[in-house]
């Protein structure tokens, strides 16, 4: 659906060239949720608006259905952005004008009847839980709210793709999960691609099929979410994940285990992560095992756990035990206190 080939994007300041994309290679496939994270500055901004030519690429491709919009006239890419939505971190929405209205913006910049714009309006407001609030406006709604408005006016013209500027970093944890499933429905009930930005792993783990890490204008790592969080390479994607996992030990605990002792942290991939493996390597080996922390996410349905462990006894009975684990193909990992 999206092709982005050897795109880069370069702002020229006062200071010199800010380079904020780099030889960007990506494919994204109709029907998907697609998420790109990185830290502040990482380039995801400027990567997601040189999709609908927000920002004009320094050089490199960007086709969009077969269609490469870098080549496009002016009249030919207001018609080709007809058909990719946008929604903002701060929703972008007209503060003089009714949700009504705001909506109906869309629809008239798109040059729609006042009869289609009359009936059409009413049916994003319901398609995102908001028929009650077609005469408010912005002022007198919930962040959630507006961010609602924001998706009705970006859905109005029948995208085909939907692009997502950090949706949900303004919003609380409560709203943030309302409008993330508001996305997945609108994915898989209209069939939308959506590319969506954010700098939380929590929110591609909940919601994308595919993502891609940026670091300084490159894509550092990409794939699919589950094999990402099971399999990260690069640190930084293991940074993200640890935050989002969440399993960095408490001090009170790393106080209580005895010296002599290790503490390995355990990933069971897939299936892996439903059977007795722990139990089976305290069987064959003569270690001790004390689980100081565990837990199974559910990631697309494929189960991911973690494990830390505290492991008692010879080296070489610990070396055999972890040996055991890796040739069950777990993740094994010597943990260090920070
Ligand atoms: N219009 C601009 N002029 C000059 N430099 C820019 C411009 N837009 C972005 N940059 C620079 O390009 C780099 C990437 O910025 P970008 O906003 O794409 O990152 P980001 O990952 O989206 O960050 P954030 O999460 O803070 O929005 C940064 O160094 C930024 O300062």
């Amino acid at each position: 659906m999206i092709e982005l080939k050897h795109l880069n994007k370069e702002y020229k300041t006062k200071k010199g060239t800010i380079y904020g994309v780099r030889d960007v290679n990506l494919s994204i496939r109709k029907g998907e949720i697609f998420g790109i994270v990185g830290y502040s500055g990482a380039g995801k901004s400027s990567l997601l608006r040189c999709i609908n030519l927000l920002e004009k690429p320094t050089s490199g491709e960007v086709i969009v259905d077969g269609v490469n919009l870098t080549t496009l006239s002016k009249p030919q890419l207001r018609n080709a952005r007809q058909k990719i939505g946008m929604i903002f971190q701060h929703f972008h929405l007209i503060s003089s004008k009714t949700v009504f209205d705001n909506v109906a913006f869309a629809l008239k910049a798109a040059e729609k009847s006042a009869e289609e714009i009359k009936k059409r309006v009413p049916e994003l407001l319901q398609l995102v839980g908001l028929a009650d609030k077609a005469d408010q406006y912005p002022a007198q709604l919930s962040g959630g709210q507006k961010q609602r408005v924001a998706i009705a006016r970006a859905l109005a013209n029948d995208p085909q793709v939907l692009l997502c500027d950090e949706p949900t970093s303004a919003l609380d944890p409560m709203t943030t999960k309302s409008i993330l499933a508001l996305l997945r429905d609108i994915n898989q009930s209209l069939g939308i691609t959506i590319v969506l930005i954010t700098h939380e792993m929590e929110v591609v783990k909940d919601l994308c099929d595919n993502v891609a890490i940026m670091q300084g204008g490159v894509v550092i790592e990409q794939g699919a979410v589950y094999d990402i969080f099971a399999n990260p390479v690069q640190p930084l994607t293991r940074e993200f994940i640890q935050h989002a996992l969440d399993f960095k030990l408490p001090d009170p605990l790393w106080d209580k285990l005895d010296s002599g002792s290790k503490v390995v942290k355990i990933l069971f991939r897939g299936h892996a992560a439903e059977q007795a493996i722990i139990n089976q390597m305290l069987k064959v080996t003569n270690v001790q095992g004390n689980i100081l922390h565990g837990k199974i996410e559910y990631i697309k349905d494929k189960p991911l756990g973690t494990f830390i462990m505290e492991v008692k006894g010879e080296q070489s009975e610990i070396d055999k035990a972890l040996q055991f684990l890796v040739d069950q193909s777990c993740g094994v990992e010597v943990v260090n206190r920070d």
